[in-house]
């Protein structure tokens, strides 16, 4: 990812990609504390846009208020400097990623003392679980590693060694064939994906697992707007690993996974093993917001 043309928007300013380097004794590196956030913009007839780029940076101060992680940059320096990276590069549909990290100014546990940096990359990023998972589903596996406690990494906020859990997860999910992991939370009840969140339909309704040691994703709030545009109410529940065996359909959703049908659990085929006739719908109803031809939900979509 480092030897490649372009701009990222790093402390302040556009520097050449290449040139975007920080030092081995960076404090994040070590200790992993950043705080960061993972946006998309889509080409719309009337331009690229960044899709709901005010609820990803409001949750990038959450993360960093959370970590209490001091920003230097204002939410709209943030904002108007995603714009700016997405323009710089060139870009009509993009990955964007921003990150807040304490820099190499000390080591030692403590970041008092450590400056926060800022930086704002983009990149082309298609399918993020593959073009035929998006069409045909996906297969999961449940993880051996449960989430985090509520109370050892904080739920709410998006920062980089939550992902060591994830990472885990995908990883003995992938070795072993399937595409993506799913990890129950403490108590063995359903959590969320390695990198996205869970919803299933039963009997014509839809369920989301109590989203306590979940991210609270964006693509879930969209989803939850969606369903109700099609008189559906998405209900929170306990969902048990096996209540997923017997679902009509499950699937992923995030920025990155979009809204990807799970078509296997643990060997077990879901519904028709397939994406279902809901999962299609509000895929569909996803695509048209993103790309901006549902005017109802302009207000999500900031243009470069
Ligand atoms: C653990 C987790 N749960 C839920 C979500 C969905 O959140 P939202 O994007 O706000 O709907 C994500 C985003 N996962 C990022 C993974 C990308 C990456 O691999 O890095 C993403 O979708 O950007 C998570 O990482």
């Amino acid at each position: 990812m480092a030897d490649r043309d372009g701009f990222i928007w790093f402390d302040g300013k556009l520097v050449p990609w290449r040139e975007a380097q920080i030092h081995v004794l960076t404090h994040s590196l070590h200790y992993g504390l950043s705080v960061f956030e993972g946006e998309r913009a889509y080409k719309t007839d009337k331009g690229p846009a960044i899709f709901r780029l005010k609820e990803h940076t409001d949750r990038l101060f959450n993360s960093a208020h959370i970590y209490r992680m001091a920003m230097p940059y204002t939410r709209e320096q943030i904002t108007e400097a995603c714009c700016d990276v997405v323009r710089a590069n060139k870009l009509d549909s993009c990955y964007i990623r921003p990150i807040a990290f304490y820099g190499s100014e000390k080591m030692g546990v403590s970041p008092k003392g450590a400056a926060t940096h800022v930086a704002i990359a983009a990149w082309p990023w298609g399918a993020y679980l593959g073009e035929d998972g998006l069409q045909k589903g996906i297969r999961v596996k449940t993880s051996s590693y449960a989430r985090h406690h509520v109370n050892v990494t904080m739920a709410r906020a998006k920062f980089a060694a939550t992902y060591a859990n994830s990472i885990l997860a995908n990883m003995e999910a992938t070795q072993d064939g399937y595409d993506e992991a799913l990890l129950l939370d403490v108590d063995g009840f359903v959590a969320e994906g390695a990198g996205e969140n869970l919803f299933i339909v039963k009997d014509g309704a839809i369920y989301e697992p109590e989203i306590a040691s979940a991210l609270v994703g964006i693509t879930r709030a969209t989803i939850i707007s969606l369903a109700r545009d099609m008189g559906l109410e998405v209900k929170s529940k306990r969902l048990t690993r096996d209540d997923i065996y017997i679902a009509d359909e499950a699937f992923f959703t995030g920025t990155a996974a979009e809204v990807t049908p799970v078509r296997e659990l643990d060997n077990r085929t879901i519904g028709a093993g397939t994406r279902g006739p809901i999962t299609e719908e509000l895929q569909k109803r996803y695509f048209d917001v993103v790309y901006g031809r549902n005017e109802k939900y302009e207000h999500w979509l900031t243009r470069v």
